[in-house]
């Protein structure tokens, strides 16, 4: 694909390809981060990011902290560099910035080396300005993403973490072979997936296009490990059909959210297995009932298949990357809606945004 004639929507399909990748070349591309890593004493991780970055690392903790057993932090780049409280030593700050540019990552990153921190920048461009800010990089080798929306590079990024700590873990004997094995087969069944669960979810939008185009108002919800799929899902939509998208976890949600829930809302649940899964289907029986508003379930389960609002597949549900397949349907309906809607997602509202508001060093 040239940077002529691509689209966002290919962008998605390709995730399981970057994936197996990277997968294949993590050698060559972990490499010098890891000797960085081994070279430092490092007991505990930032990971700081904007928008999809910081997705990416909410997605990538969990797993990344199980493996590593070390606290791993992930935060917005300015919440680091503001905070009145940071631990003196052995602290390593990897800085995701797809662009390269983010003036908030680079800013933490200055800050963590004020600090005498190890810093590490991630980044899917070469030659940009956040390497300067580093004392180490990565490359997310996703390959090109010309789309300002990005959704290979979410999925490549999460993948790029994953397969960093997991090489750690194994030099320092922390897991086997066969778990480091283990963890990646089940990157790959998962990510695997992706191209089939977009043409589910092309399916599930095509049948429900007459009521979406209707929205103005959607609200997203989740839980546990699919809270960074519901925060890139809802960025993802929102920056694309460019009217109100909101989404919380959905006990948060149940905490003040629910009094403005009308019959012009539109609610999407992420319905991922788990131990909130029939307190999500509870919830959502009760606003069909109470305030007739639109509903629709993304879930495995088969319960669900009689109405056709919901887009049931049949998910792996995998405990630490559920997040890499429940954001595949929001990847999807933000560029078909938008399309729908007469708005190229691929265009900015204001292509000198940055440039003016100062958020991307040039
Ligand atoms: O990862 P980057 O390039 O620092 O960008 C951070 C975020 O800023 C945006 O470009 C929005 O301006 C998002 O699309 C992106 O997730």
């Amino acid at each position: 694909m040239s940077e002529e004639n691509w689209d966002m929507y290919d962008y998605i399909l390709e995730s399981k390809d970057a994936v197996r990748s990277i997968v294949k070349h993590k050698d060559q591309i972990l490499e010098k981060a890891v000797e960085y890593f081994f070279s430092k004493k490092i007991n505990r991780m930032y990971i700081v990011g904007s928008g999809t970055s910081y997705h990416a690392g909410l997605a990538a903790q969990s797993v990344i902290e199980k493996i590593l057993d070390i606290p791993i932090v992930v935060q917005y780049p300015m919440e680091f560099k503001d905070q009145e409280f940071l631990p003196d030593s052995d602290t390593l700050v990897v800085g995701i910035s797809h662009a390269g540019r983010s003036t908030s990552t680079i800013s933490a990153l200055d800050k963590a080396r004020e600090k005498g921190y190890a810093t590490i920048a991630a980044t899917a461009e070469k030659n940009k300005p956040i390497l300067e800010h580093a004392d180490c990089s990565v490359e997310i080798a996703i390959g090109p993403e010309y789309a300002g929306p990005k959704t290979k590079g979410y999925i490549g990024t999460v993948a790029t973490l994953v397969l960093f700590a997991l090489e750690i873990a194994l030099k320092m004997n922390k897991i086997t072979d066969a778990e480091y094995e283990k963890y990646v087969d089940e990157v790959l069944e998962t990510t695997d997936q992706i191209p089939a669960i977009a043409e589910a979810s092309v399916k599930w939008y095509e049948d429900n296009k007459q009521e979406l185009i209707k929205s103005r108002r959607i609200i997203i919800v989740g839980y546990e490990q699919c809270k960074s799929a519901l925060l890139e899902g809802t960025l993802k939509v929102l920056e694309a059909v460019r009217y109100s998208v909101t989404g919380y976890e959905m006990e948060e949600f149940m905490h003040g959210v629910y009094h403005s829930i009308d019959e012009d809302t539109y609610m999407l649940y992420i319905g991922c297995e788990g131990q909130y899964y029939d307190r999500m289907i509870n919830m959502k029986n009760y606003f069909e009932k109470e305030r007739g508003n639109k509903n629709f379930v993304i879930t495995s389960d088969e319960g669900q298949v009689t109405n056709k609002n919901n887009l049931v597949y049949d998910f792996k549900n995998n405990h630490y990357f559920a997040s890499l397949e429940y954001v595949v349907p929001f990847q999807v309906l933000a560029r078909k809606l938008s399309l729908d809607l007469g708005i190229d997602c691929n265009v900015s509202s204001d292509p000198h945004f940055h440039k003016k508001m100062g958020s991307y060093t040039y």
